[in-house]
């Protein structure tokens, strides 16, 4: 099954955007956990959809149902089972256009992929729709990581050429990074995410799309958490950060520009620190072999601007075999990066707290 991740945690993602609900099956919980319902329920607000102008007007509550594995407030360590309804779907959307393979969607891999028997209506399974239940579980996860002091934050850090601020590697605050989640438009300098409101608006007039970058960092993780080779932190942060629909890239610390520095000045060379062994520089993003070095795990995430777009495109009608144009008309987001920060939290906090299970370091 292609629907399933993880070894100490297990998650498997189910349903359909315009199928009666989506949801999610996570086996290897720990038991006795009490659940924040107030936090979840924030958590998943964070990533809805229909609730700005830079937004798909498709209005869902995002509200769960815990099927299975939580009893008297905690739970119970067998699977927990949630399911999200869908509420809003208007399918007519897909139906003049269902032979004609949207580009840059899963329409034309989906439909190869699955014999033709795919659920095109909304994408499908191949929805944006599917990150809701992977932030039910990423809430839950970030509950666990927060008893421990543990803080994951992120913020837009671009959209098309427009910048936030950069993170400092070294001297990240946990304050920022709550500061962070608790914005509706997240990024760090309010002029820049003003600019990139406009921008996003101009676009969408426009019929058109644009994409951008997601910084994200994580704090207080203790050091020695991964493992070298297929268990690397960076291994298991970049499965889940990719399974997320629109993904198409990650790195960690200075990433791609690395490789414009000479060893001298990209080695993090430590020193102690109030007893403790610290780096002067944080280039590797907290993971040096795989493992965490005790700095803050840094990392980007490239997000590809939204594929569904009203301006005129070609492409194929695979049922009369011809070449065709296609203007996509319907609820679209105009740029997913908002949208999408909750989410590349929630499946970093998942990856975390997997790693650390296999240190028996969770509870
Ligand atoms: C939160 C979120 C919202 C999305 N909204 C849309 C949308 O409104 N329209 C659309 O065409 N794609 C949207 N996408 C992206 C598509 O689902 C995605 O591009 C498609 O499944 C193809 O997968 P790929 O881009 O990973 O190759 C969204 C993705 C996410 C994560
Ligand atoms: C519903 C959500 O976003 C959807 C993601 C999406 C896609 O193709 O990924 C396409 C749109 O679906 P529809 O055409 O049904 O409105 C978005 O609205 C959501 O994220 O919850």
């Amino acid at each position: 099954m292609s629907g399933i991740w993880g070894k100490n945690i297990k998650l498997s993602i189910f349903g359909e955007s315009h199928g009666k609900a989506i949801g999610i099956v996570i086996d290897g919980l720990p038991s006795g956990i009490k659940l924040d319902h107030e936090y979840i329920s924030k958590e998943m607000k964070r990533r809805a959809p229909g609730r700005s102008k830079t937004a798909t007007p498709r209005k869902e509550g995002d509200n769960y149902e815990i099927l299975s594995g939580y009893f008297n407030g905690r739970t119970t360590g067998t699977p927990l089972s949630a399911a999200i309804y869908n509420t809003n779907q208007r399918s007519r959307d897909y139906e003049a256009t269902k032979s004609i393979m949207r580009p840059g969607h899963a329409d034309y891999t989906g439909h190869v992929r699955y014999s033709g028997f795919n659920d095109y209506r909304g994408g499908g399974h191949f929805s944006g729709r599917l990150t809701a239940p992977l932030v039910f579980a990423g809430a839950i996860a970030k509950q666990i990581l927060s008893n421990k002091n543990i803080v994951i934050g992120s913020h837009i850090k671009s959209i098309g050429d427009i910048e936030d601020r950069s993170f400092d590697g070294v001297n990240i605050e946990a304050s920022l990074l709550k500061e962070l989640t608790g914005k509706e438009f997240s990024v760090i300098d309010p002029e820049k995410g003003k600019e990139m409101k406009d921008y996003i608006l101009k676009i969408k007039e426009e019929k058109d799309s644009v994409g951008g970058v997601i910084e994200a960092a994580v704090v207080n993780l203790p050091r020695g958490i991964g493992s070298p080779f297929f268990d690397s932190v960076e291994s298991k942060l970049s499965h889940l950060l990719f399974s997320i629909p629109a993904v198409k890239g990650v790195e960690f610390g200075a990433g791609f520009d690395i490789t414009k520095m000479k060893g001298s000045s990209s080695n993090d060379e430590l020193y102690i620190r109030k007893e403790e062994i610290s780096a002067y520089s944080n280039n590797n993003g907290g993971i040096v072999g795989g493992i965490t070095n005790g700095m803050p795990i840094i990392f980007r995430v490239a997000i590809k601007p939204t594929p569904s777009i009203g301006k005129l495109q070609r492409t194929v009608d695979i049922e009369k075999g011809i070449n065709t144009e296609i203007e996509i008309e319907g609820r679209h987001d105009p740029c997913i990066v908002p949208r999408a920060v909750p989410v590349i939290e929630a499946v970093c906090a998942v990856a975390l707290i997997d790693l650390m299970m296999e240190k028996g370091g969770l509870i």
